[in-house]
């Protein structure tokens, strides 16, 4: 559906993309992310026809953007950070604007805004005027105009920034039903709303793709360690030494209450279990005065699976295991990792007044 071929974009401050390389396939909803100034936006807006790339090419459905700009951009839908709305007109009138300049035959005009609005939503409030409309609403908008001339692949930057949080599920819902008809890439800074929308993760940190994967395989490729949380019933100071001598077990740490509400807190909001590959541990234990009971985090160096291990042990001297849990690094640990060892631009330029920029994309 996509591929975007070897592009990189200079502005004049030498800033920009560099060689930024990928594909994605008919059906994918790929989660764009990156830190500011990383290149995101530069990105889009070549994929969607805004801006002239300096080197590489850009191909919708096939077809390249540089030589067949008009017909590529029929296919593509963008909903721009800010949404290219006119505040007076009312949402009628201004879908009615969009569909003229997408060429959309006027006998079917009247049919497909009436689908849109339905689709986002709108109904009730199609002579609204745009103004007075929610920020939520507005963003429902930009996404009406986007999916209006019935794309196949739609380009969405940020769509849920500056959201409260019940538009933010509202959004997210809508855009996980625009993923099962569209070829969906999304930007965003919220990490949790690549776990909840997204099949595939591009991150990009100063103008370079650094990663492209599956949300819950990245985990697996990218952690140094195993780690197990364990709730084990037994003499904490027994418990912690019978772990300690677990053959593979590097560490062995205790967890204290925070540490443990941390964690539960994490394993209710996404991660799935990482692949063991090897074998080193390092655990860590708390002791709990009340109940009996001991919480550990217990690692392996060298990422081997050790649960049957730490299970037999434990079972062999009688300490019953009450949870165990296979941790995992979480997007958020990945993204870190990948992006704060070098410096950040955080200056996004300010006007653009790149002498290639395409004046207009209606
Ligand atoms: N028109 C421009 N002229 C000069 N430099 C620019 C221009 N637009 C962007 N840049 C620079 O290119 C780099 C990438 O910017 P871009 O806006 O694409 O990043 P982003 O990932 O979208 O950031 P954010 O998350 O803050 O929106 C930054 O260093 C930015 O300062």
């Amino acid at each position: 559906m996509l591929e975007v071929k070897q592009v990189s974009k200079l502005y004049e401050n030498q800033r920009g993309v560099h060689g930024i390389d990928f594909s994605m396939s008919r059906g994918e909803i790929v989660g764009f992310l990156g830190p500011n100034g990383a290149g995101k936006t530069t990105t889009m807006r070549m994929i969607t026809g805004y801006l002239n790339p300096t080197h590489g090419s850009i191909l919708v459905d096939g077809l390249s953007m540089a030589d067949h700009p008009k017909k590529a951009r029929q296919k593509i839908g963008y909903l721009p950070e800010t949404p290219p709305l006119y505040p007076e007109m009312s949402i009628t009138a201004y879908l009615q604007f969009i569909a003229d300049l997408r060429g959309i035959p006027v006998k079917e005009q009247k049919r497909r805004i009436g689908e849109v609005i339905e689709r986002l939503g709108l109904q009730g409030r199609e002579r609204q005027i745009i103004r007075s409309l929610s920020k939520g609403y507005k963003q429902r908008v930009g996404l009406a105009q986007a999916i209006l001339h019935n794309p196949d692949l739609l380009i969405l930057d940020e769509p849920t920034s500056g959201l409260d949080p019940k538009q933010i599920i509202e959004i997210r819902q809508l855009i996980r039903e625009l993923g099962e008809n569209h070829t969906v890439l999304l930007s965003t800074h919220i990490l949790p709303e690549i776990n909840t929308l997204c099949n595939r993760v591009l991150i990009i940190n100063q103008g370079r793709i650094v990663l492209d994967g599956q949300p819950d395989q990245l985990a697996n490729s990218m952690g140094e360690t195993f780690e197990v949380s364990l709730e084990v019933k037994g003499p904490r100071e027994a418990v912690l030494s019978e772990l300690r001598s677990v053959p593979g077990v590097s560490g062995v740490k205790e967890l204290n209450p925070v540490e443990v509400a941390v964690q539960a807190a994490a394993a209710s909001t996404d991660n799935e279990a990482v692949e063991p590959e090897t074998a080193a541990i390092s655990a860590a234990v708390a002791p709990d005065d009340t109940d009996g009971t001991v919480k550990v985090l217990v690692s392996s160096a060298d990422r081997e699976d050790i649960r049957e291990a730490v299970f037999y042990r434990l079972a062999e001297r009688r300490y019953p295991i009450l949870a165990m849990k296979k941790e995992s690094l979480s997007l958020e640990d990945i993204f870190l990792k990948l992006t704060t060892n070098e410096s950040l631009d955080s200056s996004p330029a300010d006007a653009s007044d790149d002498p290639e920029e395409v004046a207009s994309n209606a």
